[in-house]
């Protein structure tokens, strides 16, 4: 996903461009000073930066600078209240990709971000990106260490490669690492969200545009196939592409050959494609939603990474890189987790998964009053998710997780124990809310009444 900075001390400022970019795609995360982003920027780039001029510590201008030295390639559009030529100049001269002055049309902000980040696009020295976020994907769960391995095995070849995992999982990361250690690295990566882009518009955004092939089509535009040619698309929610593009990708992949649309010229590319998806493929194979060879195509190596709730044991390291990393983005002294606190996040569900750890180590960061961070100081949703799931039926995937972790153990011969557990539980339950009386708690069950009194012989419960 396209992701956009935006630093201004201004919280309504923020809000309204927040909300105005998310609505058009992109990510969007804010900064309330140029000392906090800055920092940011040596761990993580986004697509385009946008900073107000005035604000309290470093100004706009000086962050400019400093990007310009650090961070060449990364656009920086520059907003101010003052809207003189003097200031519109001095951004340009300093580096700024853009001058926005305010009071601005939201409108023309979001445009501006666009064509920034088609510069980015072009200009962008992703391979350096990309390896720098390759050394920080951690994992020690086995099917972790799975996949560090296949990007190993991968790294002299250039196979399509299809990541199935649930969102937050960390599969645009696990996508950066493939392209970062293949022969492709030097060119581009670039990464794709179909779910996010309008399906009227998912043909010109791959294959690009010819002038005038539809309304609002001024100019020539490239699609992300030229843009990414000797290097790698990462096409990710690939089950929400429309079936008619999944015709065209095909051929492409077919033949490395496709027109940009309203073109009869073909142009010919050699891009890596790796896919990934939250959904099964396989079923939606079989619902007439997504092509049998297109699938076949794209399914060449299979990586699968696990939900977060799959390797708790992962959690705490995770936790700690987390509130390290936003410790300095921040500039404040990192914060320790209390055995308590570490067990009530290792107990949670993270339907977010690895994103809604880090998020959570952000709230940490920010509001837990102490530098060492106890349950109780844990945000809310850890607490009340982590009662829910013990009472709803989540206890279903738990149970999952469990029985995944006993059969790593070696186990055998599972089903005699678990029966025997299930039935216990089930007949207590049912004989208390019953009242003690068998033949009302037998038809709650759904047994006959013959069935429950050997049960309860076979289990001593008499
Ligand atoms: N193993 C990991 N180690 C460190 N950081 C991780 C790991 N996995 C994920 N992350 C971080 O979690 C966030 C989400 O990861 P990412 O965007 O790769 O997930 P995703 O599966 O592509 O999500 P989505 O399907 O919603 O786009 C990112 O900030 C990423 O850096």
């Amino acid at each position: 996903m396209k992701t956009v900075w935006l630093v201004d001390d201004d919280a309504s400022i923020r809000f309204v461009l927040e909300k105005a970019l998310s609505r058009a795609g992109f990510q969007t995360e804010s900064f309330a000073s140029a000392e906090s982003v800055l920092s940011a920027l040596e761990y993580n780039q986004p697509m385009v930066l946008i900073s107000d001029v005035r604000m309290p510590g470093m100004d706009g201008m000086t962050l400019l600078e400093g990007i310009c030295k650090e961070h060449p390639e990364l656009p920086v559009i520059i907003m101010t209240a003052h809207s003189d030529l003097d200031s519109a100049v001095q951004a340009f001269q300093k580096g700024a990709f853009e001058y926005l002055a305010k009071p601005f049309d939201l409108n023309e902000a979001v445009n501006l971000v666009e064509s920034a980040c088609r510069a980015n696009a072009k200009t962008k020295t992703k391979p350096a990106q990309a390896e720098q976020k390759a050394q920080d994907i951690i994992g020690e769960a086995p099917a972790m260490q799975e996949v560090f391995r296949a990007i190993g095995k991968l790294s002299a070849s250039s196979m399509s490669v299809l990541i199935n995992g649930e969102s937050g999982t960390g599969k645009e990361l696990v996508a950066g690492a493939l392209h970062n250690h293949s022969p492709r690295k030097e060119k581009e990566f670039i990464a794709l969200n179909m779910a996010a882009i309008p399906k009227e518009l998912v043909e010109s955004e791959l294959f690009g545009h010819e002038k005038g092939a539809f309304t609002g089509a001024d100019s020539v535009r490239k699609g992300r196939f030229e843009q990414a040619n000797g290097g790698t698309l990462f096409l990710d929610e690939i089950g929400d592409m429309p079936l008619d593009v999944q015709t065209r990708l095909l051929r492409v992949l077919a033949d490395g050959e496709f027109y940009r649309v309203g073109g009869h010229q073909s142009i010919k590319v050699d891009v890596r494609i790796i896919a990934a998806t939250h959904q099964n493929l396989e079923e939606l194979v079989s619902a007439g939603k997504f092509r049998d060879d297109l699938f076949h195509r794209l399914n060449v190596v299979r990586l699968k990474l696990p939900a977060l709730r799959e390797r708790t044991e992962d959690i705490e390291k995770l936790a700690n890189y987390f509130l390290t990393k936003s410790a300095k983005e921040l500039k404040v002294e990192s914060k320790i987790l209390a055995p308590d606190a570490t067990k009530k996040l290792k107990a949670f569900h993270w339907p977010g998964n690895v994103r809604q750890l880090e998020n959570t180590c952000r709230w940490i960061t920010v509001m837990a009053p102490g530098q060492i961070v106890t349950e109780a100081d844990l945000p809310s949703e850890v607490f009340v998710s982590a009662v829910k799931t013990t009472q709803s039926t989540d206890w279903l995937e738990q149970f999952q997780v469990w029985f995944d972790n006993e059969l790593k153990q070696g186990r055998e011969n599972i089903w005699p124990d678990i029966q025997a557990e299930i039935e216990v539980r089930l007949i207590n339950t049912a004989l208390n809310h019953c009242h003690g009386h068998k033949q009302d708690a037998a038809v709650k069950i759904g047994w006959g009444r013959n069935t429950l009194t050997r049960k309860l012989k076979e289990r001593n419960l008499n």
